[in-house]
């Protein structure tokens, strides 16, 4: 069978499965197309990269993990990068250098051991690389189309654990923290940038959450301290099914923001190092979160945008995204 009709195969037991009742209304694989059934794909374009398996796959769990990625050599390059920013060998406008909580309180570190996440790397070349390197961008595509921005990018070196879980990343959705919609048009890519597993606190994931709606995120009352930010769901159900996901270097996982996601301890004594983008549709368009559930993590970036950009708190959260993103492909339509 030919490679087009393998894959109109398997879409139409997708569509078996998910529209049983406009089931009766085929009478043959012609009839299909996206004109009857604009819901049967709501997250994924045809790019011609994913196959059907994977298309239907992100479309039912909200992520996809695409082995070895990520070449070696570019990601020893990206740590190399982050050593040198760490070492203030590089000062990179607006890039934000956060310590964990429990490791700021304590003893003064220094170095690369004092850094739990490197946020806004946007105007650091080498490490902004990574959000244009042309393997991330084709899956990218089939998330957001051909217009890309760049709106959100981290590199986290999840320290050992102290002793008082600070560590821990609890469960969220990443919606909470954008101001943008649709929501079906961001993706997050996140790449291990060595060997990730339960023990070092790899990513936890529930399957599906992103079929549901934004949850009322806030501050988890966890006793031995929580990093600025750090917010989580407040009530997910934990009888869900979660998925461990262990990533070998160079492994990649593209997921939606409203998947329900966080990491565990990392009971090691290495620092577990992971690069990430979130990116966007430059279609998307900017919403005003004032009287939602987002109003509490607005305010926080507000304030904080305040004293990093040195201007007043009438910088709105919708700017602080603006004049964060950056276009990576197609054209800046309007974000
Ligand atoms: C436009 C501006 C940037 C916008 C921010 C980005 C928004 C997030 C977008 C994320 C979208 C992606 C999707 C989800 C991602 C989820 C996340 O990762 S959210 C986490 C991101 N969090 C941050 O980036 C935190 C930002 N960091 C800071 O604000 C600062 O690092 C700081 C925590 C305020 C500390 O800075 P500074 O004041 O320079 O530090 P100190 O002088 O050493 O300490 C002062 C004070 O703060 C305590 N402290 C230090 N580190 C932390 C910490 N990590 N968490 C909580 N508290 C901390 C420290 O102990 C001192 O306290 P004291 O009581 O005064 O002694
Ligand atoms: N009390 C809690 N409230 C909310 N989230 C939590 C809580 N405890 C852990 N988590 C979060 O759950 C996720 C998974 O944590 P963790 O890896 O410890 O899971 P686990 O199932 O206990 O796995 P393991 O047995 O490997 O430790 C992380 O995002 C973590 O931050
Ligand atoms: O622990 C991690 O690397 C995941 C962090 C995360 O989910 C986030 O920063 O949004
Ligand atoms: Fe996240
Ligand atoms: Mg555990």
């Amino acid at each position: 069978m030919s490679r087009a009709a393998d894959r109109l195969k398997v879409v139409l037991n997708h569509l078996d499965r998910s529209h049983g009742a406009v089931r009766a209304s085929f009478t043959s694989a012609q009839n299909v197309s996206y004109h009857h059934h604009p819901q049967a794909f709501q997250y994924t374009f045809d790019t011609d990269l994913l196959t059907p398996e994977q298309r239907i796959a992100y479309e039912k769990d909200g992520f996809i993990l695409i082995r070895n990625l990520v070449s070696d050599e570019d990601i020893d390059q990206f740590r190399k990068e982050f050593e040198r920013i760490c070492k203030r060998e590089v000062k990179v406008p607006g890039l934000l250098v956060m310590r964990d909580v429990s490791i700021a309180k304590s003893e003064f570190v220094e170095g690369e051991k004092a850094v739990t996440k490197l946020q806004d790397f946007q105007e650091d070349p080498e490490l902004f690389r990574y959000c244009t390197l042309p393997q991330i961008l084709k899956y990218v595509k089939c998330f957001t189309g051909p217009n890309i921005m760049a709106m959100h990018t981290m590199l986290i070196n999840k320290p050992p654990d102290t002793g008082k879980k600070t560590s821990r990343h609890p469960m969220h959705q990443d919606l909470h923290y954008f101001p943008f919609r649709p929501a079906d048009r961001i993706v997050c890519s996140w790449t291990a940038m060595e060997k990730v597993h339960r023990e070092n606190g790899c990513l936890v994931v529930l399957p599906g959450s992103h079929h549901g709606t934004l949850q009322e995120h806030d501050y988890p009352e966890w006793e031995g301290g929580i990093n600025k930010m750090y917010h989580g769901v407040r009530n997910y159900n934990p009888d869900h099914p979660r998925v461990h996901l262990e990533m070998e270097k160079g492994d990649t996982v593209f997921f939606h923001p409203l998947l329900i996601h966080g990491s565990g301890m990392n009971q090691t004594k290495g620092f577990r190092k992971a690069i990430s983008c979130h990116y966007a549709s430059s279609d998307c368009y900017y919403i005003d979160v004032k009287g939602t559930t987002q109003e509490n993590i607005s305010n926080e970036v507000k304030e904080l945008a305040a004293k990093k950009y040195g201007v007043d708190d009438t910088i709105s959260f919708q700017d602080t995204w603006a004049l964060r993103g950056r276009l990576v492909q197609g054209e800046r339509t309007s974000m």
